[in-house]
């Protein structure tokens, strides 16, 4: 990667995440020595997707450097939805668990919406359950999804203004694209969501002062298509066999942005601190 010369424009995912993780750690601390509570943290994984088993790795070991007991629970990919919901239920009832986390994807046969909903809603490490989605959406941000919430994390870290801001989210899942488009409305920023049926998509990212891009293609957004100044978060990760992309040309939008995360090490890192961080809330919430 040739950024020589446009360092000081890169948001450090990594160095960002390593901070978050350290308070997570004396918090930590302080909620096992005033309270004798060690968060618990469930993680699922239905599947052997190489990738989902990777971000979970990642998850275990984030847990392991905050002092968070992480469990392990994987299923085989033909798991019906009534055993998954069953583990969910007794992960619910555990009362050393307050958090769970469904890897995503599941198998095509499962309904990730009904698992989220199993979860109880204080459990829920992801925000995903439509208790916590709906209580961002009227503005009450309790457990909210890890990656914008990662990213918020980030404009505050970086001193980037959001109020009255032209924001672009590109890619509308209910992982990234929507609860990001909510969060920024709470901080009354102006808020276009564009996604695969989008017509004209440079229309809109021209017009960006902040671009989160969680589109999934790789190199999708190209220099031209920015705006000068703008601040760049590319959630994309497209794995090849020479490397791991980005959403974002990052080497030629580099020159263009005021800042801009890399891929790898921007926005993944932040995703999974701001995990942590919603273990020891459910833990802190729960007794
Ligand atoms: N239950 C959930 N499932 C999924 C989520 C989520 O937030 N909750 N998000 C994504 C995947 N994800 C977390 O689970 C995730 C993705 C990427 C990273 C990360 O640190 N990536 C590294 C690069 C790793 C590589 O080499 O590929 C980086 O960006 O530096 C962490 C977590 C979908 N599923």
């Amino acid at each position: 990667m040739s950024v020589e010369g446009y360092e000081s424009r890169i948001i450090d995912g990594k160095a960002l995440a390593r901070q978050i993780e350290d308070e997570v750690k004396s918090e930590l601390e302080a909620l096992e020595s005033g309270r004798g509570i060690t968060p618990g943290l469930a993680t699922i994984l239905v599947g052997d997707d190489p990738a989902s088993r990777m971000y979970v790795r990642i998850k275990h070991r984030a847990c392991e450097r905050v002092g968070i007991r992480a469990e392990d629970h994987i299923l085989p990919a033909e798991t019906s939805q009534e055993e998954l919901i069953s583990l969910i239920d007794s992960l619910n009832k555990n009362r050393d668990v307050h958090a769970i986390l469904l890897q995503l994807p599941l198998p095509k046969h499962l309904s990730p919406q009904e698992a989220m909903e199993a979860i109880a809603p204080e459990k829920d490490a992801d925000g995903f359950h439509p208790y916590n989605m709906g209580k961002l959406m009227i503005g009450d941000e309790g457990l909210v999804p890890c990656t914008p919430h990662g990213i918020i994390r980030a404009l505050e870290e970086y001193n980037v203004p959001v109020k009255g801001k032209n924001v672009v989210v590109v890619g509308h899942s209910n992982v990234v694209g929507k609860p990001m488009a909510a969060m920024f409305l709470n901080r009354n920023a102006t808020i276009s969501v564009c996604h695969v049926f989008t017509d004209d998509l440079k229309r809109y990212t021209l017009g960006a002062d902040i671009l989160v891009v969680a589109a999934g293609v790789k190199h999708l957004i190209k220099a031209d298509m920015i705006k000068e100044e703008a601040v760049i978060f590319d959630v994309g990760i497209t794995q090849e066999k020479d490397g791991v992309y980005g959403d974002v040309d990052f080497e030629n939008v580099i020159k263009k942005a005021s800042l801009i995360t890399p891929v790898p090490g921007g926005v993944g890192p932040v995703t999974v601190a701001m995990l942590m961080k919603h273990v020891l809330k459910c833990a802190e919430k729960n007794f």
